[in-house]
């Protein structure tokens, strides 16, 4: 008989057997057919919920750690859970001060053994997966976007539904498409985005929600508006513009917008960002009415923003030079994001808004060219 039908065998006879107070056997999702966490449609989400009453802390996994946004988030999560329960992994070698402010590992996640032994070795409680392609470099390189945006986030959900992680998948604006209410988006309407990157993060979510109605998956989702951050650099998205602008102006005194003037988007600080990530992950199963929601800080124009930096240095220049594909994938998605449900169900609330942002936005980066002067 082939191994799958054994294992299948076996598996089904474990959940059939009576209750005799030993621990479900545990079978890789990828080897049978259905999981031992299966549930019935219809039962509480609560069930779902990774119980840490074992442990005080959970023990937190980030992939794609080395971009704009992970090692924000390793340092928020470091400073609630402890430094050694937070572990950053990326294919990308880390800078030293990365690397000596706490675990770093190498994982690729198209490298399913790779990633299963991580999260064995370590005994992984939550997964945070930051890997991804953004739009526009997703734009420039689709077979890549499909491998990494795509079967890279089926290997993250057999891993997590196989163990039994809480598993934080970001989604974004861009799940939206041209046919999407704009103006305000909700959270459930029409999803019909025209770039791989969008296309691949409506596959998450509803992969992410079948996993969890399927298999008791604790998934949870958050769709980020643009993220402006000071400290780290963006990965190749749309809403780039809007942290350029910044270094350009302290540096140069001038900014080229890749975006017209009247393209509004929204956008997020990046501290905003990582608090409601992390208060999505504690927040009580029970308090979930959905698994994916909207989360919305501001919106606002290139000119908008434009005219508020201007305020503080008022000799910035700034001149448009429009990237066609850019404005394109700018001009499908929401102009101003509806997050009344995360408000509601789990008492999201932003601090910063469009003055607060750029205050502290040329604050940051004003003292760290200050620095680099004197040196
Ligand atoms: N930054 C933003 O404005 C927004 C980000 N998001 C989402 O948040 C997450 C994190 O975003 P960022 O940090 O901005 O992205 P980023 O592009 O800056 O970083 C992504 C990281 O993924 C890594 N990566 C690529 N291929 C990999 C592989 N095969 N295995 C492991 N790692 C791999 C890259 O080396 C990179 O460090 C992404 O999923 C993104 O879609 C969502 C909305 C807005
Ligand atoms: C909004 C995003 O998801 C990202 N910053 C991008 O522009 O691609």
């Amino acid at each position: 008989m082939p191994v799958v039908r054994v294992l299948s065998k076996v598996a089904k006879q474990a959940l059939l057997a009576p209750a005799c107070g030993c621990q479900p056997l545990t079978v890789a999702i990828r080897n049978i057919s259905f999981s031992p966490r299966q549930v019935t449609s219809g039962s509480d989400a609560s069930f779902h919920s990774v119980s840490f009453s074992e442990t005080d802390h959970p023990k937190v996994l980030i992939t794609g750690g080395l971009g704009q946004l992970g090692v924000g988030l390793a340092k928020l999560l470091r400073k609630r859970f402890g430094k050694n329960n937070v572990i950053l992994s990326d294919i990308r070698k880390p800078p030293s001060n990365v690397f000596h402010s706490g675990p770093f590992i190498y994982s690729d996640i198209l490298d399913y053994k790779n990633l299963r032994e991580i999260v064995v070795n370590n005994r992984i409680t939550w997964l945070v997966h930051y890997s991804a392609l953004l739009s526009a470099v997703g734009e420039a390189n689709v077979p890549l976007a499909r491998a990494v945006n795509i079967t890279g986030l089926h290997n993250i959900l057999d891993i997590a539904a196989e163990h039994g992680l809480r598993l934080f998948v970001p989604s974004t604006i861009g799940a939206f498409g041209p046919t999407s209410p704009r103006n305000p988006t909700p959270d459930l309407c029409v999803q019909r985005p025209r770039t791989i990157y969008g296309v691949s993060k409506v596959h998450a979510e509803l992969m992410g929600e079948y996993y969890h109605h399927r298999y008791g998956l604790d998934f949870r989702c958050l769709r980020y508006p643009g993220i402006i951050s000071a400290d780290s650099q963006p990965g190749g998205g749309t809403t780039d513009y809007a942290v350029q602008i910044f270094h350009d102006a302290i540096k140069t005194g001038k900014f080229e917008c890749n975006l017209k003037p009247d393209t509004r988007l929204p956008m997020m600080y990046i501290d905003d960002c990582l608090r409601a990530t992390l208060e999505v992950m504690e927040a009580p199963a029970e308090s979930l009415s959905m698994r994916t929601y909207n989360i919305n800080a501001m919106s606002f124009t290139p000119e908008e923003l434009a005219n508020e930096v201007q305020k503080q240095l008022p000799d910035l220049q700034v001149t448009y030079e429009i990237d066609s594909v850019r404005q394109a994938i700018a001009d499908s998605w929401p102009m101003n994001f509806d997050d009344s449900n995360a408000r509601n169900d789990w008492g999201w609330k932003h601090d910063y808004d469009l003055p607060e942002l750029v205050q502290t936005m040329l604050n940051f980066i004003g003292s760290d060219s200050r620095i680099a002067q004197a040196n």
